[in-house]
């Protein structure tokens, strides 16, 4: 379903985030990216939509190698790539419906779009995932009258309104508390077993990647150190990632350094 081949990524200040990622995620799997902070976890993700430009390697999706396209067939082919952020980008001041519809954004033709006219389908299929998500009584709400919980719950089913083919999911806890962590990794795993969905999640919370994930890879330096099963996540495995640090005092929060959220624009750009 997705392969990533020899991907590799050095940042025009010298910086090298990716070293000759070799990567292969199959239909409906759901793979938990882990590692310290600098690893190059989010590199990864936005290399695949190219919010990030690769420096070399291919990311064929299908058939398709989306690090070749030039910008109109990219654009094209990011319909098929769904993407949850940490911070949610939700337009604020639009209600729970509009936000969900607009992962129809890349689809309608733009006179349509903007004057928020979708048809009767897109509708009926929004209520359906906001039903799915738990957020039906919410249809009608502004995004900024919800819960962080929520709001994710809004990202989640605006990207799956794009009908897509692969997830990437950024850090999709950050913000959230334990419990409502817990729940939002729990919907997102049930989804993606309903739909056969693969998805790339960026999470930092190692315990919640091992309870959820079906499958974790972990980097350090831009380079796969481990791949496999959680139950394989051995205390070596987990010195080889993050080195000799006390792997169990990671949690959300604790990196500072961590990057900022996506603005309501990047997310536009992606979904367009
Ligand atoms: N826009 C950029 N320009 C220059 N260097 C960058 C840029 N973004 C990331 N880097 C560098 O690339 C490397 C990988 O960063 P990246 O954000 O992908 O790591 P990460 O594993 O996602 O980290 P975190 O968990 O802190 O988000 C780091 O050395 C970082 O400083």
């Amino acid at each position: 379903m997705l392969k990533i081949k020899n991907l590799s990524k050095t940042y025009k200040t010298g910086d090298t985030a990716l070293s000759d990622v070799t990567l292969e995620i199959n239909k409906g799997q759901l793979v938990g990216l882990i590692g310290p902070s600098g690893a190059g976890k989010s590199t990864l993700i936005r290399c695949i939509n190219r919010l990030v430009e690769p420096t070399s390697g291919e990311v064929w999706l299908g058939d398709v190698d989306l690090a070749q396209l030039g910008r109109s067939e990219l654009r094209h082919q990011r319909r098929r790539i769904g993407m949850i952020f940490q911070e949610y980008a939700l337009v604020e001041r639009l209600t729970v419906m509009e936000n969900v519809l607009s992962g129809r954004l890349g689809y309608v033709p733009f006179w349509r779009s903007w004057l928020r006219r979708f048809e009767a389908e897109d509708i009926r299929r929004a209520y359906e995932l906001l039903d799915r998500v738990g957020l039906l009584q919410h249809a009608d709400k502004r995004a900024d009258a919800l819960s962080g919980g929520q709001r994710q719950r809004v990202g989640i089913a605006r990207a799956l309104m794009q009908t897509p083919d692969l997830l990437l999911v950024d850090e999709p806890t950050a913000s959230l508390d334990p419990k409502t962590s817990r729940q939002i990794m729990r919907l997102l795993t049930e989804i993606c077993a309903e739909r056969g969905l693969p998805a790339i999640v960026n999470i930092h919370d190692v315990p919640l990647a091992q309870s959820f994930m079906e499958r974790l890879v972990g980097l350090r330096a831009g380079t796969v150190v481990f791949d496999g099963p959680p139950t394989d996540l051995s205390e070596d495995a987990l010195t080889e990632i993050y080195g000799a640090e006390d792997w169990n005092t990671m949690r959300p929060g604790d990196d500072d350094e961590s990057e900022g959220p996506l603005d309501v624009e990047r997310a536009a750009e992606v979904m367009a």
